[in-house]
């Protein structure tokens, strides 16, 4: 056990990056500058720390050792957007071949493509972070635009050039190496198509960049592919999740392993699960949209932080386990009145490489056909990492007149995943 001034000896100072508002009594808030006294370091996200003699879980990557009274400035701040690791990533097949045999995805632009191939035809078309190729492709062989600028910043673009000359629409498409936002068109598009959406819509926050060249790059009434996007919620049950990460502790092998479930709280529930299958029947009430996208008015800056609201009935009686969160996106017809096509990654819909992302709560709550659950949503993008972002959900449990004491409130911050 150590003594105060053995303690004291092995605090260490930091200083906090950015704002951090704590999800849960155990973590501590503070403010931009505030100076904490780091006690422990129990994992390397969340540590032991003190501000003001109070004492809670920090996120580690918001501490930032002071050095002289100035930041250090942390070398790998200097990547706030971790393009290294990022663009790294796609330079590899990994993330092209799970792309690639998304059927839904990739059949949706496809579908795009072929519905609108005549009214395609002598348009330029920038196709934003085009991995392999596959969406210009899609325009080369099934219409005829006058150009196709297949824009890729990772090393895969030298290879998407060789899959253009491979397949003989060299004359049609064009691949340029570099960052949409940084590399220049020899003229202005008629169409901005890209496949920029992340798990829950934003994460990768690549959308800034779709946003930064429709601005330089798409002429006026131009048009954007997709045109809008929904980022859709729904309370649910979880119980296998539930029963694989905090029910397991209950009695293994006849023993009693609860002292670890805060534990398991904090490691398995914080975050969101990306990747989580929901099914249909797991849905508590019918889902609705909570952040809507018109991508032709949409800014930079609106990014920052964007809310959104939520009321559900409870349509049957279970167990409220958490959310999980799904997004549509649609894509209009080049021609007034032309069918919009739609790219739904939901459990109604074929399944897609972005699945669905649940966000558990602390502890599941019973409810009944009647309650209603209300509350808000507000994704809060990383100040620091800047294709990050913490969503933040408040919700209000009202019970049904025949169940009227069950009323609660909560609320949770989910980091993703800084
Ligand atoms: N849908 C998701 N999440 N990612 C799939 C799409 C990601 C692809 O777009 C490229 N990319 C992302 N941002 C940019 C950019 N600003 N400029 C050029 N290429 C970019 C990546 O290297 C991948 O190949």
């Amino acid at each position: 056990m150590q003594t105060e001034d053995e303690d004291e000896a092995s605090c260490e100072e930091y200083v906090a990056r950015s704002d951090f508002t704590g999800s849960s009594t155990d973590q501590l808030s503070f403010s931009r500058g505030d100076r904490l006294l780091v006690h422990a370091k129990p994992s390397s996200e969340w540590w032991w720390a003190e501000l003001q003699g109070v004492i809670g879980y920090v996120p580690a990557s918001y501490m930032s050792q002071d050095a002289a009274g100035e930041e250090e400035e942390d070398p790998s701040i200097e990547d706030p957007w971790q393009d290294e690791e990022y663009f790294g990533n796609y330079g590899t097949l990994r993330l092209h071949l799970e792309m690639l045999s998304d059927k839904s995805r990739t059949e949706a632009y496809r579908q795009v493509i072929l519905s609108n191939s005549a009214s395609l035809s002598s348009k330029r078309v920038m196709d934003l972070g085009c991995g392999t190729g596959i969406i210009s492709l899609f325009c080369a062989q099934l219409a005829r635009p006058s150009m196709v600028y297949a824009v890729e910043a990772s090393s895969m673009a030298e290879y998407t050039r060789q899959l253009v000359k491979q397949n003989g629409y060299d004359e049609v498409v064009t691949v340029l190496q570099g960052r949409a936002e940084e590399i220049e068109l020899p003229e202005q598009v008629d169409v901005l198509v890209s496949e920029w959406m992340g798990n829950c819509l934003l994460f990768e926050f690549m959308v800034e960049s779709v946003l930064l060249a429709r601005d330089r790059w798409l002429r006026d009434g131009g048009t954007m592919w997709p045109s809008s996007a929904a980022l859709t919620f729904v309370p649910c049950q979880a119980d296998s999740y539930y029963a694989e990460k905090m029910a397991f502790w209950e009695r293994p092998y006849g023993l009693d392993f609860t002292p670890l479930q805060p534990l398991a709280q904090q490691e398995f529930f914080t975050k969101p699960k990306f990747s989580h299958i929901i099914e249909p029947c797991d849905c508590l009430a019918a889902p609705c949209d909570v952040i809507s996208l018109d991508m032709y008015t949409l800014q930079v800056g609106d990014l920052e932080e964007m809310k959104g609201q939520f009321h559900f009935c409870v349509e049957k009686s279970g167990v409220f386990h958490g959310f999980t969160a799904w997004f549509t996106v649609c894509f209009e017809s080049l021609e007034a009145g032309g069918a919009t096509v739609e790219l739904n990654t939901g459990p109604n819909s074929g399944p897609t490489h972005w699945k669905q992302t649940l966000f558990m709560l602390d502890r599941p709550v019973s409810v009944c056909a009647g309650d209603s659950i209300s509350g808000t949503i507000v994704l809060q993008r990383n100040p620091v990492w800047r294709r990050h972002m913490t969503v933040t959900l408040h919700w209000t449990i009202k019970g049904s007149t025949d169940n009227p004491d069950n009323s609660q409130a909560g609320t949770k911050s989910f980091p993703m995943w800084r």
